[in-house]
């Protein structure tokens, strides 16, 4: 398969990136209920299994090992990372669709009429987007501090303790990366939930 043309003349994409559990997808709804017409999601590929109450195409598109070195081979990728002992990607098919009115809401509704497509990805993904050309605005969302992550993993209730080991030590890479890169990107520490997402609305909103 050909690899798809990514628009560049599409509006800069948002990119929010963070340690898992920081908020990005709680912060992302938030966005979508507020803007019900602007935004499209990008529906990343992984290779790990579906949490209780992930659907597929909807929150991922869960695939294999293989069919996703698949896709890396025949460049179908914006970007991707292993993380976690597991594939994640964004495909060029999916920023497309967004682009171009075939997209979905966070929600897995229909994205129709042209959006301004929201990637959720974390460190490594950034670092290839940042190079991509679809120039997009990057946002870290950061926890308060290592503890309250924690507490947050835990609550979710839907992570294994080796998971959350895994996951809290990248979070510990992922919060020295933000401090050192782009500064033109938009740091958020998500303390209070509507205080980090008025700070996150109006940085949005500034530059569409
Ligand atoms: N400001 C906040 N205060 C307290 N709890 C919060 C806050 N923001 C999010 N949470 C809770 O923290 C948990 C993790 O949030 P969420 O799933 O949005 O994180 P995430 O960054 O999208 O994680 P992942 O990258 O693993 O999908 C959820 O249970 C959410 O309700």
């Amino acid at each position: 398969m050909a690899p798809t043309n990514v628009p560049t003349d599409a509006p800069r994409p948002i990119v929010l990136s963070g340690p898992s559990g920081t908020g990005k997808s709680t912060l992302i709804k938030r966005l979508f209920a507020k803007h019900p017409d602007l935004f499209g999601f990008s529906v990343s590929h992984t290779t790990r299994k579906p949490r209780p109450g992930e659907e597929n195409g909807v929150h991922y598109h869960f695939t294999t090992p293989e069919e996703f070195e698949k896709m890396i081979a025949e460049n179908a990728f914006v970007e991707h990372a292993k993380f976690g002992g597991n594939y994640y990607g964004s495909s060029k098919q999916a920023v497309q669709d967004v682009a171009e009115g075939r997209g979905k809401s966070i929600d897995g509704t229909p994205a129709v009429g042209k959006r301004i497509c929201i990637f959720d990805i974390e460190m490594e993904g950034v670092k290839q987007v940042r190079k991509s050309p679809l120039n997009p605005r990057i946002c870290f969302i950061q926890p308060p501090s290592i503890e309250i992550l924690e507490q947050r993993l835990r609550g979710r209730g839907d992570t294994s303790e080796d998971a959350i080991q895994k996951r809290l030590a990248q979070a510990k890479k992922e919060m020295e990366y933000c401090q050192t890169e782009g500064k033109n990107d938009k740091v958020i520490i998500n303390d209070d939930l509507d205080v980090a997402f008025q700070e996150l609305d109006e940085w949005v909103m500034q530059d569409i």
